[in-house]
């Protein structure tokens, strides 16, 4: 149990903690949907009540460089746990570096289960150097492995981005990476890229959004069916022809084939590595490679006989998958668990999309409940999300005010999904209409929280609504097409969240405290402070001040 602050017995309501998924702090309005939006909630925060820039990018979210952006595991990982750890990008390229991934028996068995078989390793994953869910040097490096321990052929299921990195950059991965593969084979290996298609349209589903997905990636990866093409850079060229103005990440299935027939099926006695490190979006494709007869998300058709392994550990709860490469972060003594400890009752929701961010990743990449938790979920859509800019964000408030009305709960927390999921479409009317949609929800939650004698966190798990062209690498000035219109930007921002106090209880006795460098997981100290009791040694300090 968490121990009670001496001086301080926190507040009579509830503590509600608000992530607007998306929702960063730009150093200029240029570009920023966030600056364009009609936000008058928003706005009187900033300007009535006490606020902080948070750190949300980077290594104060457990990145390995400050050039890498935030994203939703590591910011929610942070918020949740209060507490900084060496994420899956930085654990994977350091396992890298010194050999030890190697070492492990995860990779020796999926060598030798190769060798036992066809002598055929396949790579299925994200193919871009975004790091938010791989990244290509690993890709390349289990590869040049892979050649090295006499594996005979490697066939790359290439998911194509343009969600982490510019919106259609799928050729500047490609070409190189085609090249590479090419001077591979001259020395008799024989590796090539076998499939491929947009990371939104197969594959890489979450939280059992659209299983149909999945479904038509194992159709692609596995059965090697669907439109042919001789190479993956003529299919993206291809399909863009016959779809124009469709980005990377909504490309269509592709398969390559030579004479009519796909080079890379799936087969009995093969080795499949899922190399992204994330888990959110690895979870439905790994169980339908893990599962047996009893699977029933959709026929598979064929369900080959693999060694399979993937790069991390995604479900520490479910043990999800078997085998996996590198070791997860340990990230132990979350919020929720100490909350629970305590026997504080918390409240957690959002919409599907975003619902294992508040759950899962909140709790450490746990798919359990802790004591006295509840979880609720409301359906996403699912659409192109820039249709439907409001997504459920007044559904999310509507279980958020009889929660809180409910008073059965001290802690509740929920994330809004729209600066996040519109903004990577790159269409900035819809994203500012999302961040419209987030103000409006306000402005209905927080009264509810006045009720009942509450106060309110509002944060952001990291930046992205707020930069929505690209900015030209060299005068940092939003960069332009060709036809003059501004370069749309998919990807999240490097930029600060905010932390506003929302406070009508305290009479002005609470602030927030602006400690320099305070990131993300400066946040679950704070809310311990907020109801009374003193933060677990291992996180982070409160920023609260109490005058
Ligand atoms: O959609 C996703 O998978 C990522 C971007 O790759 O976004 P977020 O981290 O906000 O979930
Ligand atoms: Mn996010
Ligand atoms: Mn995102």
């Amino acid at each position: 149990m968490l121990q009670k602050l001496p001086s301080f017995p926190g507040i009579a309501g509830p503590v509600v903690v608000i992530v607007m998924d998306g929702y960063g702090v730009p150093k200029s309005d240029v570009g920023s949907a966030i600056a364009a939006a009609k936000k008058p909630t928003l706005d009187s925060l900033f300007a009535r009540y006490p606020h902080v820039l948070l750190r949300a990018h980077g290594t104060a979210v457990g990145m390995p460089s400050d050039e890498d952006m935030g994203n939703s595991e590591v910011g929610h990982n942070a918020i949740g746990a209060g507490q900084v750890y060496a994420q899956g990008a930085a654990l994977v390229a350091d396992a890298i570096a010194s050999g030890a991934i190697w070492q492990g028996a995860a990779w020796q068995q999926v060598v030798a289960g190769a060798k036992a078989g066809r002598g055929v390793m396949h790579f299925i994953g994200l193919f871009s150097d975004g790091n938010v869910h791989s990244h290509i040097d690993h890709l390349k490096a289990m590869v040049l492995r892979a050649r090295d321990e006499g594996v005979q052929a490697v066939r790359i299921h290439a998911l194509i981005d343009g969600r982490d990195v510019p919106e259609t950059s799928a050729l500047e991965y490609l070409e190189p990476f085609e090249a590479f593969l090419a001077e591979l084979q001259a020395g008799g290996f024989d590796a090539q890229i076998a499939s491929g298609g947009g990371r939104m349209t197969i594959t890489m589903d979450r939280y059992d959004a659209n299983w149909k997905m999945v479904e038509q990636g194992w159709h692609t990866h596995v059965l090697g069916r669907g439109e042919q093409f001789a190479s993956a850079s003529q299919a993206v060229r291809a399909l863009r022809e016959k779809h124009p103005g469709t980005i990377d990440q909504d490309l269509p299935a592709f398969v390559i084939g030579k004479d009519g027939q796909p080079v890379g099926t799936i087969e009995d006695g093969d080795a499949v590595v899922f190399y992204n490190f994330r888990g959110d979006r690895a979870i439905e494709i790994t169980r339908a490679f893990e599962e047996g007869a009893d699977f029933d998300k959709f026929d598979r058709v064929r369900a080959p006989k693999v060694t399979y392994a993937g790069m991390l550990q995604y479900d520490g709860d479910l043990k999800l998958p078997k085998r996996f490469l590198v070791d997860p972060p340990a990230i132990r003594d979350t919020m929720s668990e100490w909350f629970a400890k305590s026997g504080v009752a918390q409240f957690a929701c959002s919409e599907t999309q975003k619902f294992g961010h508040v759950t899962y990743f909140w709790n450490g990449n746990r798919s359990n409940k802790f004591d006295g938790e509840t979880w609720q979920e409301v359906p996403s859509d699912v659409v192109p999300f820039e249709q439907r800019p409001w997504m459920k964000a007044a559904e999310i408030t509507d279980a958020m005010i009889a929660a809180v009305q409910s008073g059965k709960y001290k802690v509740l927390r929920c994330n809004y999904a729209n600066g996040d999921m519109v903004g990577h479409s790159g269409h900035f009317r819809a994203a500012t209409m999302a961040v419209e949609a987030v103000d409006l929800a306000l402005s209905r939650l927080l009264p509810a929280i006045d009720a009942a004698g509450g106060i309110a966190l509002i944060t952001a798990d990291h930046g992205n609504a707020d930069e929505m062209f690209e900015l030209d690498k060299k005068t940092k000035q939003p960069a332009k097409n060709p036809d003059g219109s501004f370069k749309a930007k998919t990807a999240h921002t490097l930029n600060p969240v905010p932390l506003i106090l929302y406070d009508n209880v305290s009479g002005g006795k609470l602030g927030l405290k602006a400690l320099e460098g305070a990131g993300l997981s400066n946040i679950a100290a704070t809310v311990a402070n907020l109801i009374g009791f003193d933060k677990h040694a291992a996180w982070d300090a409160s920023l609260l001040d109490v005058r």
